[in-house]
């Protein structure tokens, strides 16, 4: 199905080829709903190759790329029998969720273990045993069965983004050498995580309760890897979204049942850095938010309102590969620039810094027509 694969890429396992038919309940990429399609984090980054013309732009920097990052919330992606599954292994009980008050996270699958960062009290994370169960069996590690409960939700994520091969982030090759070698079969143990520091799994599940604290971060970076870990020795040092690059992207499946957004908080928060604007996606049930994952975002903790119950969410770490190597002409740099939004989904909304940038290339958009207009006009008047 996919031909030879490029170095590191571990493709989300499927049930098929690659098609735009045979989806369960006729599903096509059209009944996606898009409930948000957002740029954000307007900024000039170095570039490993200056791939974006910027010779127009007085005082442009050489060496740089003018860059946005995305956030798409996605309804009517994932299908009823993924969403059962991954219910099942975060263990939300449909019916104990109905019930006021229910919905606690089960204390023989969760822990009290998770921090956004050294600062903040840890929030509710998967055991490991759970996490690896849910890893190996998403996955396809030796000797496991694998599920075949996911593969419509990953053919239909495939299906959504053609032109690349959607895999899962090698947490394994993020790591600095040495950590890396000395555990060589934990490929893409969740447990995976580097102890200088840097930490990053493959995938993390999020059962937040009321009174939680859920600080800002970003995902990963491929800038902020280790120099000698197996990615960066593979694609090079790159600020995510680098055209000709793999694409770093987030998947948030929001796992709960019932949710009442009126009233039990939990939204996702993600955040334009520097202009102290950003935007938010209620966990409705079912939703998938797709980040790239540079972006600054952070959990809101359910309510008082919420009487105990826990929002519940899986994220998959993923990056998306160029399908094409784009031959003598380089990298279609139009692939980068539309990322992880569709065509048919419109132009997105940029906010903040975004914002600013889309308010000054419209602008620069008028004055030229405008100058054209007019050098037409006098050329006609001669
Ligand atoms: O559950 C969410 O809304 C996002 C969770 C998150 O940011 C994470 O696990 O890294
Ligand atoms: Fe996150």
């Amino acid at each position: 199905m996919e031909g030879e694969l490029p170095p590191l890429a571990r493709p989300l396992l499927t049930n098929r080829d690659e098609t735009t038919v045979g989806f369960a309940d006729d599903w096509t990429p059209s009944h996606v709903k898009v409930a948000l399609n957002l740029t954000l984090n307007a900024e000039f980054v170095p570039a490993s190759a200056n791939v974006r013309d910027l010779s127009s732009l007085p005082g442009a920097p050489s060496g740089c790329r003018a860059a946005v990052a995305r956030v798409v919330a996605l309804d009517g992606l994932i299908d009823k029998t993924a969403l059962g599954w991954i219910r099942e292994h975060l263990g939300v009980d449909i019916e104990d969720e109905r019930r006021h008050g229910g919905a606690k996270p089960r204390e023989s699958l969760w822990e009290r273990k998770t921090a956004d960062d050294d600062l903040a009290e840890p929030t509710y994370g998967l055991r490991k045993e759970s996490m690896d169960r849910l890893v190996r069996t998403m996955m396809h590690r030796e000797g496991v069965e694998p599920t075949t409960r996911l593969d419509e939700f990953h053919a239909r994520l495939q299906a959504l983004y053609p032109d690349w091969i959607v895999c899962h982030m090698p947490a394994d090759a993020l790591r600095a050498d040495e950590e890396a070698s000395e555990k060589p079969d934990d490929s893409l143990d969740a447990s995976a995580g580097g102890s200088a520091g840097f930490r990053c799994d493959a995938f993390v599940a999020n059962a937040a309760v009321h009174g939680d604290e859920y600080r800002w971060h970003v995902d990963a970076d491929p800038s902020s890897f280790p120099d000698s870990c197996a990615w960066t020795r593979t694609y090079g040092d790159y600020v995510n979204g680098e055209p000709g690059k793999p694409l770093f992207v987030s998947a948030v499946v929001y796992a709960n049942s019932v949710w009442d957004e009126d009233a039990w908080g939990g939204e996702t928060h993600f955040m334009d850095v520097g202009s102290g604007v950003g935007a938010l996606v209620c966990p409705r049930p079912g939703r998938v938010v797709l980040m790239d994952q540079d972006v600054t975002h952070r959990v809101s903790p359910p309510t008082r309102a919420a009487n105990g119950r826990a929002r519940y969410s899986l994220v998959y770490k993923l990056v998306f590969f160029p399908r094409a190597k784009g031959g003598a002409a380089g990298p279609d740099a139009s692939l980068w620039e539309r990322g992880i939004a569709r065509a048919e989904w419109g132009p997105p909304s940029p906010i903040g810094s975004a914002a600013k940038l889309a308010a000054i290339v419209n602008a620069a958009a008028r004055a030229r027509r405008t100058e054209t207009g007019a050098v037409k006009r006098d050329r006609e008047e001669e």
